[in-house]
């Protein structure tokens, strides 16, 4: 597998939902603590800052004024220092001029409701089965716990961030769909996959200078709510937005092509390389490597999964050249009509 790669050329959002200038972000209240300090010389450490910080320009110019949909899954939001972290992260994208999407999960959050509630939790193929009775906790979970508490993460730093779901503004509609176990469909309930998507709510937040926040959960077109696993939803999202990189926080290192082998981390994997590997991976990861199948298919330059137990490491991987996690690149042929 080859290192990340240099920035690509740059390559605007389609017309549709391209914003040219975002507005700038609200001010952010001036914090005690940001005065110089006294300290003893040190050029040796103030080289390698140096370095940092001139390392992020070309990215920055990469990523300005486009659109980053980050998936925040359930499982790297259980730590206090990631989740603080990833509030930082939020905002200092947006401060950069990046547009921030968050679409988030809540997996291990439904869970714990269900369990609370005494109703059990089966999933097929990582998808959770999903009953009338399962589909209105999972609603409650992600529109009234999960989202609202990320919001007010990101919000303590200004009032930037701005929750909704797929049910709002007509932002996803879902189509019943099945989970694949050994290469069969089997029936999962209440599930679907995103089929359309009309980005205008989202956009219209981020001209307004928001990050919106989303929720994973969508009507079909008879106005009947789906339980969308969040990997599916944000890829669904981040192609529809036109954005040049889908970033998936989880809890693992990134794709491991031979499962639980500890040296067979993937760094980079192209798109075709992808598509074969799928069939052999276990649960949890094929809605998310399919999802950054899907993304990358989809126009997105770059879909990458990352820890999301280690702090920060969303900038590690935004603006630095080596990265972290597994990247998923288009498939050298497929690479020109790529977003
Ligand atoms: N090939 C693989 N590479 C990495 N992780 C894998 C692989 N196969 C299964 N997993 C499991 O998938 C988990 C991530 O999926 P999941 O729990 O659904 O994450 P999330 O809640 O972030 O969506 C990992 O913690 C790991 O246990
Ligand atoms: C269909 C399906 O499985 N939906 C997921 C939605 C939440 C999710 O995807 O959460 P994570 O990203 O934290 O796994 C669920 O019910 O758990």
């Amino acid at each position: 597998m080859s290192e990340h790669q240099d920035p690509a050329p740059q390559d605007p959002t389609p017309p549709d939902v391209r914003i040219d200038e975002p507005s700038p972000p609200p001010k952010l209240p001036r914090k005690v603590g940001t005065s110089r300090v006294m300290r003893t010389k040190d050029p040796e450490g103030d080289a390698a800052k140096v370095a940092v910080l001139t390392g992020a320009l070309p990215w920055l110019k990469e990523f300005h004024g486009n659109v980053v949909v980050i998936k925040y899954g359930g499982h790297a939001m259980v730590d206090d220092e990631c989740r603080r972290a990833f509030a930082e992260d939020m905002v200092f994208l947006r401060t950069c001029g990046i547009l921030p999407v968050v679409v988030h999960g809540g997996g291990p959050q439904i869970t714990e409701m269900l369990g609370r509630l005494g109703i059990g939790s089966e999933f097929r193929g990582g998808l959770r089965v999903t009953t009338p009775e399962t589909i209105g906790v999972v609603r409650m979970v992600l529109t009234g716990q999960v989202g609202p508490d990320i919001v007010g993460l990101i919000n303590q730093h200004g009032p930037m961030a701005v929750h909704l779901s797929g049910e709002d503004g007509g932002l996803f509609t879902a189509q019943r769909t099945t989970a694949v176990v050994d290469g069969q469909p089997v029936d999962v309930g209440l599930v679907g996959d995103v089929v359309a998507v009309d980005p205008s709510p989202v956009t219209a937040l981020l001209a307004a200078g928001h990050i919106p926040v989303v929720a994973s959960v969508a009507p079909d077109a008879d106005g009947v709510v789906h339980n969308v696993n969040a990997d599916t939803a944000a890829a669904a999202l981040a192609a529809a937005l036109g954005a040049v990189k889908l970033v998936v926080l989880t809890d693992v290192e990134g794709l491991y092509a031979d499962w639980p082998d500890r040296d067979s981390l993937v760094q980079q994997i192209d798109a075709r390389e992808l598509a074969e590997l799928l069939p052999t991976l276990d649960a949890g990861m094929i809605p998310k490597m399919a999802a950054c199948l899907r993304a990358v298919e989809g126009g997105v330059r770059r879909a990458t999964v990352v820890d999301g137990r280690t702090p920060h490491a969303l900038l590690l991987e935004t603006f630095t050249t080596e990265g972290t996690g597994t990247m998923v690149v288009p498939a050298k042929d497929q690479e020109e009509g790529t977003a």
